[in-house]
């Protein structure tokens, strides 16, 4: 009883991202993805959802949660830990966690300006600063900070008076910003979000090396907690570690914004996301567990037999192609590449070095760029488990890209082979170079339109070091070159 998958996802004004990921990630699994828009849902009763059937709320609103309300059934494979709490919605989490026994800061609601009561909540509160919290705001933007009584007194009026309830917090001083992601029972990642200037408030990091699928374990029960005390199975936990080691807990989001860890940090959240509801479908339903897939080196795919363009050596798998993209579509992706403003709204993971400037451009930014996408995946025979991106690069006059092995894990992933496309004729310099190939060291020369392609790991799973390759310096002018990752499990 293997039929097709089905993730129903339930859509209100949420970032294009989220919705753009979870559909790639539905579609590199084999899932069909179906989006309802909930303002303009019919509640017709056969829309109900039965046994087996994945759901998922990206959505904040009250229409969202209604339509997940009305959908839901037993045996619909969600992020809720059990039947009821799809129908519950705790108003006071921090109680929540509180009275589970999990580490909060002292809190306490506010609903009078009443001076002796203010003054003793400060007190309690152990003295200013304090922080004054607005539930409903995200991104830092409900949260406030009191350094005085006048500023506490004349806050709680204006807020009372606009029919706002604060909750006052006692101030953690000292302390590093933690979001841990938790899919089912684990903590899927954690990244550390720095202090902004002048300021109390953190933002999500944007660095690669604040991300990290190795949570310090105490943290990772903590925020496994947090979100179980609510009844979920998913969300974002906010932490803070004191300088002296001790863990307060803020808040479990739900749904959170998944895209920042995937798109700064190159965890494929989402994929793991549909894992878990996969695994939970089968499971709700008696089905065997997933059987791990086959070993992408069992791939009978073009690759493996050797059918993708010319191969160059004994080792690595290494082919060149050329004319993977015709003319017309040549000077339409430069066109989109040329355009620095363009290419900045795609992507906010812009850098610059001495290996020129680069990217991660969505495969959703523009059709051909899908297109390009999924030509290579047929090509190659490979699927991506983490192809929602490709990787643009420009290099200018000596810049060059140092010796080094694609071979990279991630979540449960690994990335076992490269397709770079070449969009000019580049040089001189400027070779995809392979000094350690056999028999003899390979020069791949940028040619527009040209396709390279070599596998970084070899049939045993080790990595190739035949593999190890660099960009040579660029003596002059530009190569530009748009590269997939392929990412399998393994
Ligand atoms: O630009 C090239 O020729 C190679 C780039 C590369 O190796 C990479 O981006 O991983
Ligand atoms: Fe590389």
């Amino acid at each position: 009883m293997h039929t097709t998958m089905r993730l129903h996802c339930i859509n209100d004004n949420v970032p294009q991202q989220t919705v753009a990921l979870l559909r790639a990630a539905a579609a590199a699994r084999g899932i069909e993805f179906i989006e309802y828009h909930a303002p303009a849902f019919d509640y017709r009763p056969e829309r109900v959802l039965g046994a087996g059937e994945l759901l998922y709320r990206p959505a904040v609103s009250l229409a969202a949660q209604r339509v997940e309300q009305f959908l839901y059934a037993p045996g619909v494979a969600s992020f809720y830990a059990h039947d009821a709490a799809v129908l519950q919605h705790c108003s006071n989490p921090l109680l929540a966690f509180q009275r589970a026994g999990l580490p909060v800061p002292r809190h306490f609601h506010c609903h009078s300006a009443d001076r002796e009561l203010l003054r003793d909540w400060a007190e309690r509160l152990g003295g200013f600063p304090l922080i004054v919290k607005f539930a409903g705001f995200s991104g830092g933007k409900g949260v406030l900070r009191a350094d005085s009584l006048p500023a506490l007194f004349s806050l709680v009026d204006f807020a009372l008076t606009t029919g706002k309830v604060p909750m006052l917090m006692s101030y953690v001083d000292e302390a590093e910003h933690w979001r841990v992601v938790v899919i089912g029972q684990q903590a899927a990642v954690a990244y550390r979000n720095p202090l902004d200037v002048d300021d109390f408030r953190s933002y999500g990091s944007v660095a690669a090396d604040d991300f990290t699928t190795a949570v310090d374990a105490d943290m990772a029960e903590l925020a496994v907690d947090a979100v179980a005390t609510l009844g979920l199975e998913f969300g974002g936990v906010d932490i803070l570690r004191h300088a002296s080691g001790r863990l307060y807990l803020l808040e479990a989001n739900f749904p959170c914004y998944h895209p920042h860890a995937e798109e700064h940090g190159g965890i494929p959240v989402s994929g793991m996301m549909l894992d878990y509801l996969c695994d939970k479908a089968r499971r709700l339903q008696g089905i065997a567990p997933r059987e791990a897939p086959a070993p992408w080196h069992a791939s009978r795919g073009p690759l493996r037999r050797g059918d993708c363009g010319q191969r160059l050596g004994d080792a690595p798998e290494l082919y060149v192609l050329d004319d993977f993209v015709t003319g017309d579509e040549l000077q339409q992706l430069r066109t989109l590449l040329d355009d620095a403003a363009w290419l900045r709204a795609q992507s906010s993971q812009f850098k610059a070095d001495f290996t020129g400037e680069s990217c991660e451009l969505p495969v959703a930014a523009h059709p051909l760029v899908g297109a390009l996408a999924t030509r290579a995946q047929s090509l190659l025979g490979l699927d991506n488990h983490m192809g929602q991106t490709l990787r643009y690069r420009r290099y200018r006059g000596g810049e060059h890209h140092p010796l080094h092995s694609d071979d990279y894990r991630v979540g449960g992933l690994r990335l076992v082979a490269t397709a770079i496309l070449y969009l000019n004729d580049a040089g001189p310099g400027g070779e995809t170079h392979f000094p350690q190939a056999q028999p003899a060291a390979v020069s791949v020369t940028p040619r527009a339109g040209r396709l390279a392609c070599w596998l970084s790991v070899t049939g045993e799973g080790a990595q190739d070091a035949a593999a190890l390759h660099e960009s040579l310096a660029l003596q002059a002018g530009e190569k530009i070159t748009l590269t997939q990752f392929f990412y399998l499990p393994g």
